[in-house]
């Protein structure tokens, strides 16, 4: 899209990349040095790594920042732990600084395709990228990658553009009959989060990258007032 971009690896764990990288939270601290020098395991080892990046936020990462123009575009690859999306709140610290420096934010949640293999699993994916997106509250797209590797595309074709009714369905055949309730309540959540659709990433596909790519640059270049279609979700509508 012409963009100019750089990339920013967030993960102290990464070792190497097939791409340039312009700035690595390594240079700060990497989870080698921390599993070695405190004795942490490879997960609380993380999150001391991402808490020690949130420290230093005004410092490191502010003077990082200012070798970017207005028209950069800046990519941050994150870890991939779940929990720092979901009830940590670095990562949403970390965004609220790149707001206050006046950067415009769009979070993009990747979900291997090849875990969404049935009813549940999706669910248990939306329910996930569900929860970064009430946690980080920026504009955010759902991509579905990998889809290369999906051998039977007509399962995942299911649940993009899913149909309440089938998927309450398919969810109580698999669920014991006392979770009739819970079912109904969490299809209904999926379908009033419209913005949890996830968008299939065919990584070969020039036309899927692109598709993806001019729904984040527009997020980017208009923020909230993007077109794109949101459906708010009134929990006292429908108890
Ligand atoms: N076939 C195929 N392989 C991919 C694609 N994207 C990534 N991979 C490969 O999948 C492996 C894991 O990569 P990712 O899923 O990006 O995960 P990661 O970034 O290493 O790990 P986390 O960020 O912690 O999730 C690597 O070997 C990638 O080369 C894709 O679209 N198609």
């Amino acid at each position: 899209m012409r963009r100019t971009n750089h990339i920013v690896n967030l993960d102290p764990a990464a070792e190497s990349f097939d791409y340039p990288v312009t700035m690595d939270i390594r240079e700060l601290i990497s989870l080698d040095d921390v599993m070695g020098e405190l004795g942490l395991g490879p997960n609380s080892g993380l999150i001391y790594c991402m808490e020690h990046l949130e420290e230093n936020l005004d410092d490191w990462l502010t003077e990082e920042l200012d070798n970017y123009l207005d028209d950069d575009y800046l990519v941050f690859d994150c870890p991939g732990q779940m929990e720092l999306f979901s009830h940590i709140p670095v990562l949403k610290n970390f965004v609220e600084h790149l707001k206050r420096k006046n950067f415009n934010v769009c979070v993009e949640y990747l979900l291997d395709s090849q875990f969404v293999t049935d009813v549940t699993k999706f669910i248990s994916g939306c329910m996930a990228s569900l929860s970064a997106m009430v946690q980080i509250e920026v504009p955010h797209v759902n991509i579905l990658s990998k889809m290369d590797l999906v051998t039977n595309k007509r399962t995942i074709e299911d649940y993009l553009n899913p149909e309440p009714r089938v998927l309450l369905s398919q969810l109580n055949q698999r669920m014991a009959p006392q979770f009739e309730k819970l079912n109904k309540a969490l299809i209904e959540l999926v379908d009033q989060y419209s913005m949890v659709r996830f968008v299939p990433l065919d990584s070969r596909k020039e036309s899927s990258i692109q598709y993806i790519l001019s729904q984040i640059d527009n997020y980017i270049q208009y923020g909230e007032d993007a077109d794109v279609k949101v459906v708010d979700f009134d929990p006292e509508e429908d108890d």
